[in-house]
């Protein structure tokens, strides 16, 4: 059976893209993964798979899979890729769009020029809502990583994220600490690992581990855990510039349970089909 796809990034955080509306399509993981391979398929991060909504109030439903075959909750650079794969595909004609994931629903807004904001719903912290083997509910948790004890903000957009401040992005041990932070037994769904670079209160510099695929370019909902991370340690105000190895996202959090608010580009390379 033939599969149509869009291939797709935001700020090199790359996305296969499938309309389940109109397609009716059945991707075992084995296949997801044969697809997300960059010599013997496709090639992708993740894949984002759309489907129509679950309840009649919003528009459409979105499945999220890392490239290891994994399906997560929560995706940010591929919620602004969404919603300019449903617009192109003429599937929406609305410019604010209400889209379920696993968790939640978020609303990506197409803007001008081509940037996309994205309410991206209200962080939620450990212990309670991420799993995450706590000790306590302190901001920071010291946690052990190899020979070395680092200092971590737990964040759950939807999907968890350990984000620890560093010197220097350029040196942090983003190859050899992310793994070893991803499969921490302290983190039994595994976790989204952040190295986050204050540059002042309205800038930093971040690289992510993610879980399920490693170093990205960028991570949407990483740069808004590693902004929520840095305004509870008081070190960043509640506009923030966010340079991935990608390009910049604006983040926006205005405190406790108030939403994040993320705003980027999303491109569309090219469009395809393949056999599955
Ligand atoms: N790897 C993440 C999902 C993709 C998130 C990232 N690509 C983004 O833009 O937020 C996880 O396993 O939770």
């Amino acid at each position: 059976m033939k599969l149509k796809f869009s291939k797709m990034h935001g700020l090199g955080n790359d996305f296969v893209v499938i309309d389940g509306v109109r397609q009716t399509v059945t991707l075992t993981a084995d296949r997801l993964r044969q697809l997300g391979d960059r010599h013997l398929g496709i090639g992708f991060d993740q894949l984002l798979l759309v489907e129509a909504p679950q309840s009649q109030e919003n528009d459409f439903r979105y499945r999220i899979f890392n490239n290891d075959g994994s399906e997560v909750e929560q995706c940010g650079n591929g919620a602004r890729c969404f919603v300019k794969f449903v617009t192109e595909q003429r599937l929406s004609n609305k410019r604010a769009i209400r889209v379920e994931t696993a968790r939640g629903v978020i609303v990506p807004e197409l803007g001008a020029g081509g940037l996309i904001t994205v309410d991206m719903g209200a962080p939620r912290f450990a212990p309670l809502e991420i799993p995450f083997l706590a000790e306590g509910d302190a901001i920071t948790h010291p946690l052990q990583v190899g020979d070395e004890s680092i200092d971590i903000t737990v964040v759950s957009m939807g999907n968890p994220h350990a984000v620890q401040v560093v010197s220097h992005v350029d040196t942090a041990p983003v190859g050899t600490q992310g793994p070893l932070i991803e499969h921490h037994s302290r983190f039994p769904e595994r976790v989204n690992a952040g190295f986050m670079q204050i540059v002042g209160r309205s800038e930093i510099r971040l690289r992510v581990y993610e879980r399920g695929a490693g170093e990205t370019q960028a991570c949407g909902t990483g740069a808004c855990a590693a902004v929520v991370a840095g305004i509870r340690r008081g070190l960043l105000d509640s506009k923030v510039m966010v340079h991935t190895r990608g390009g910049q996202l604006q983040i926006e959090w205005q405190g406790n349970g108030q939403p994040v608010r993320m705003t980027g580009p999303a491109v569309t390379v090219f469009t395809g089909e393949i056999e599955v």
